[in-house]
């Protein structure tokens, strides 16, 4: 709001209250959707990681939003049904579920409550009689708008003001409204409109941005302490959120945040566009971790451009990060209790990663202090035994800043071909000892079976004298 950073001091002490605006469920997520859901994430991880207790609400918009900012067009879950013959509501749970699973892989934490637009038709309707009683929204055929004229503040949090917003605005999207810059509170269902609820202006549906108003207020209460979302919802829905919650008498979020957008070839990832790669399709060729050390090597508020060299660079670098933690687990039960040089230097490395976080959630700058952590650990380990305690200290580095805050080093992650030449070794010798057996006792034709197996996955059997030779 005041486009400077300021000190964070939480409304109640020990707590946050956070809500970021979620995804309108028509469609897979794409890697442009990861950075924002990655980029708050950490945020709430490090907020918990300093002691305090997060509520972080994000909702899911199921109703209401429509192919143009405008208040015109089709609701994109609707045109998505018809196009994919499912019911609205089909829709939004497929591509709910699909989100919430490409989120998973991604290591984004659960919301502590995920609420649903259509599951608060209720309490939109409300607010919006709210705003009505208090002069700030008027009923227009069957559909509320909010009344822009009669809220000065309208505008604050953008800077844009009213007079510069008139110019940009043609009159032919004025249509029912009063002003061309009102928006839609309720739209009034037009014949054939599938999704439609009984309200007190006639059967119809909530505009887009009433929903976080009222939902964030019924979760966080007033003067909530973060509200976040995409830089690009700045204006209008971040701007039309606050004008309804206070002009309808409430306090609203105190601090607000905007990730900035990735983009390929200088342009914003979009849908629309076209320019996007899903998470689905990505992680089938990129683990799920690298992207997510890829994300949080730029700031939330930095523009992040993706290319092919960007994966190949985090894949090794988030590599170096991993065989150091990997090695440190490997050495610490055989380590000798004595004190070491390295924990005074890993001491540094974890304040410089705390400093750069509590600067703006500085991520790029922790995870440099990571780096930097990785050349002294492992300068240390090339130079003979390490101390059991620096060895902790540093393990618990990696896991804790890492890991609980940056949310990496998850268990169970396939890091990639290189990491892997010594098991494959290991598996061939198998292998080919179980081919041998077969031969030495005649049975020709399981022998000829696994050799056909390998021949499938691109590995070619030779029989020397020397024995049995593989080769890719
Ligand atoms: N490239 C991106 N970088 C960062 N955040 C993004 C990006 N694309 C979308 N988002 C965030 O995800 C939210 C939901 O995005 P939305 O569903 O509108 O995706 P989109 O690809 O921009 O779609 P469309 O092109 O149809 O508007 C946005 O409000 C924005 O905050
Ligand atoms: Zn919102």
């Amino acid at each position: 709001m005041q486009r400077r950073k300021v000190r964070f001091e939480a409304t109640t002490p020990g707590k946050v209250g956070m809500y970021l605006c979620g995804p309108t469920v028509y469609s897979d997520a794409h890697l442009g959707h990861a950075k924002k859901e990655v980029a708050f994430d950490v945020i709430r991880r490090y907020l918990t990681h300093r002691g305090y207790s997060v509520r972080y609400v994000s909702n899911i918009t199921d109703v209401g939003h429509l192919q143009n900012d405008a208040d015109e067009g089709e609701d994109k879950i609707a045109r998505r049904a018809a196009l994919e013959k499912l019911e609205p509501m089909e829709v939004a749970e497929k591509y709910y579920w699909s989100f919430m699973d490409d989120m998973g892989r991604l290591g984004v934490q659960r919301p502590s409550i995920q609420p649903r637009a259509t599951g608060h038709i209720t309490e939109q309707i409300e607010l919006i009689q709210e705003l009505i009683a208090r002069g700030h929204a008027y009923e227009a055929g069957g559909s509320v708008y909010f009344d822009v004229r009669s809220w000065p503040e309208y505008g604050k949090l953008s800077g844009r003001k009213l007079d510069d917003q008139e110019e940009g605005t043609r009159e032919a999207v004025r249509g029912e409204k009063q002003d061309p810059r009102d928006f839609a509170l309720w739209k009034n269902a037009e014949a054939g409109h599938i999704m439609r609820w009984n309200s007190p202006w006639g059967e119809g549906f909530p505009g887009w941005h009433i929903e976080c108003s009222a939902m964030s207020l019924k979760y966080l209460g007033e003067n909530f302490d973060i509200h976040g979302g995409g830089l690009d919802l700045e204006f209008p829905h971040h701007e039309a959120e606050i004008a309804q919650a206070e002009a309808a008498g409430h306090g609203f979020a105190r601090y607000w945040m905007h990730n900035n957008m990735l983009t390929i070839g200088n342009e914003k990832m979009s849908k629309s566009k076209g320019n996007f790669t899903t998470l689905k399709d990505l992680f089938e060729r990129v683990d799920p971790q690298v992207i997510r050390f890829l994300l949080v090597g730029s700031h939330y508020r930095s523009i992040t451009e993706m290319s092919e060299e960007a994966f190949v660079s985090a894949q090794n670098g988030y590599r170096r990060l991993h065989d150091a933690l990997n090695e440190i687990e490997r050495r610490l039960p055989t380590a000798p209790h004595r004190e070491d040089v390295l924990s005074a230097k890993v001491a540094r490395h974890v304040q410089a990663f705390e400093d750069a976080m509590s600067d703006d959630f500085n991520t790029p700058r922790a995870v440099a202090a990571l780096f930097n952590l990785t050349s002294d650990v492992n300068a240390a380990l090339a130079a003979g035994e390490v101390g059991k305690g620096a060895l902790t200290q540093a393990q618990a580095a990696y896991r804790e800043l890492g890991g609980q805050v940056l949310g990496l080093f998850a268990a169970g992650m396939a890091i990639g071909a290189a990491d892997d030449t010594a098991l494959v070794s290991t598996l061939m010798d198998v292998v080919l000892e179980a081919r041998q057996h077969y031969r030495l006792s005649k049975q020709y034709a399981q022998s000829d079976a696994l050799r056909g197996k390998l021949a499938e996955v691109g590995v070619t059997v030779e029989d020397t004298k020397d024995g049995a030779r593989w080769k890719r």
